[in-house]
């Protein structure tokens, strides 16, 4: 059979890795395919930077429509990023009736429900496999290893920049603002990385993650996101000394009520292997009630990595392009009459378990005032530290760990908290999950 023909939009990282995996492997590619996958067009404004990429192997064109429109074309991959003419590409690329393989996060988390449906109506396929956690295959195993069980929680890792500062802040008691200056020097944070250290990034991935394991919409609006940039190295150490470590923690949990979406730095204990999970690496824990947790861990980022997920989809789409569209697997795991509306709970209805510091005067009684406003709201204490004061100081930090309790609650006691005289400085608040 003739090789499927496939156009890049995009060829810089991913679309660079893609191409060179592609022409590497194509032997065992084409064994498991069932036929070649050949990149036959690729398309970059800077048509010379283009062509030092792929040679005289594929038509190079800086026109993106030269390849929607090019009817020889079987699959278009999108790795141009961002949400404006990637949509609008990507939407074209339907339209003709393409198979798409995109490795945007940000594009499906926000505009997937309009991508999905166009692409149910035209009966083609839009695979994304990079976009979440790189080359860890967890779409795959959500989509389809794991379809015998009701998933309960996904708790991951899934941003490799703010987890290699977290690594640095924590191996070398340094700030923050130290630390991202050294992550843009060695080219693991971009020149603008506000995506990935207010925590948006991880949020996007996250969003597309949890309508896969619950059956609901993609809701990128209804995430609630808060990066690293407030974090001090003085609570790394704090938690250090509690057995916890601070990870930027992607999270969304099943609940009575509905289901919990939330990116924050979060304490997870140091015993835990997602705990120790360094650099940029990324890790997600799935927790399903037959399987019970399961743990997926690789490189999240760079361009083999994504790549290797970019072409597992081209294959998937490959040995799928025959099939009848009602036999293919569902876009989102589910079918498209099984998607439910059970709503993404407020960040007030969520539950979790707190770290808190406080700098509070060094004085009888202020240990009793705050363990009463605790009391008084029902929010049960696990474990509390007092930095030795020095000599002649007359403030300390207090840090109090709490079990699980509604955060709407916790919100009520740190403002009665905050509200004491002898509560000197803005209480830090920090979300702490067991993942057991
Ligand atoms: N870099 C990674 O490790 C990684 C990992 C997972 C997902 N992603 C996602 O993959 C996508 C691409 O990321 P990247 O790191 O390869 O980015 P990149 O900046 O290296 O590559 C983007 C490419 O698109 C081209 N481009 C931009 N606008 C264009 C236009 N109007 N017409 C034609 N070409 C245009 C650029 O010239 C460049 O070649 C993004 O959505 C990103 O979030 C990246
Ligand atoms: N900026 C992302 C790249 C991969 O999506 C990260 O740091 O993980
Ligand atoms: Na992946």
């Amino acid at each position: 059979m003739n090789a499927i023909k496939v156009g890049l939009l995009g060829i810089g990282t991913v679309g660079s890795g893609t191409f060179h995996v592609l022409q590497r492997n194509q032997a065992e590619i084409r064994g498991r395919a069932g036929r070649g996958i050949e990149v036959s067009m690729v398309c970059r404004r800077d048509v010379a930077a283009a062509r030092a990429v792929v040679g005289d192997a594929a038509v190079v064109t800086a026109d993106p429509y030269a390849i929607i429109n090019n009817p020889e074309i079987d699959i278009v991959v999108e790795t141009i990023g961002g949400c404006g003419l990637a949509r609008e590409l990507v939407l074209a690329a339907i339209a003709q009736g393409k198979h798409v393989v995109t490795a945007n996060k940000a594009l499906l988390a926000v505009h997937g429900t309009e991508i999905f449906e166009a692409a149910r109506a035209k009966g083609v396929m839009v695979a994304f496999e990079a976009a979440v956690a790189g080359g860890i295959p967890i779409i795959k195993a959500l989509r389809e290893g794991l379809t015998a069980n009701r998933i309960e929680w996904i708790a991951g890792i899934i941003n490799g920049t703010t987890n290699f500062i977290l690594s640095e802040m924590k191996a070398k008691g340094l700030d923050f603002d130290v630390v991202l200056k050294e992550a843009q020097r060695l080219g693991y944070a971009e020149a603008d990385p506000t995506f990935d250290i207010e925590g948006v990034d991880a949020a996007h991935k996250l969003t597309l993650m949890s309508a896969i394991a619950f059956g609901v919409p993609v809701q990128f609006d209804k995430a609630y996101v808060e990066g690293i940039t407030q974090l001090q190295a003085a609570d790394i150490r704090y938690a250090e000394q509690l057995g916890y470590r601070i990870k930027l923690l992607g999270h969304t949990r099943r609940r009575e009520n509905g289901i919990e979406l939330r990116v924050h730095p979060t304490l997870v204990p140091a015993n835990r292997l997602i705990a120790n999970v360094e650099g940029a690496m990324n890790a997600v824990l799935v927790q399903g009630d037959a399987v019970g947790t399961t743990l997926y861990y690789g490189k999240g980022a760079g361009a083999e990595p994504t790549a290797s997920a970019v072409v597992a989809d081209l294959v998937d789409i490959t040995r799928l392009a025959t099939a009848d569209p009602d036999h293919r697997v569902p876009h989102l795991a589910f079918q498209p009459d099984a998607i439910s509306n059970t709503p993404i709970l407020p960040m007030e209805d969520v539950i979790s378990g707190y770290y808190l510091r406080m700098r509070v005067a060094d004085e009888a009684g202020v240990l009793s005032r705050i363990t009463t406003i605790l009391a008084e709201h029902d929010i049960s204490i696990d474990g509390m530290l007092q930095r030795e004061s020095a000599d002649g100081e007359k403030q300390t930090d207090l840090i109090i760990l709490t079990h699980e309790t509604v955060e709407g609650r916790m919100n009520k006691a740190l403002a009665q908290m905050q509200g004491l005289p002898t509560v000197l400085a803005p209480i830090v608040r920090i979300r702490k999950e067991d993942l057991a």
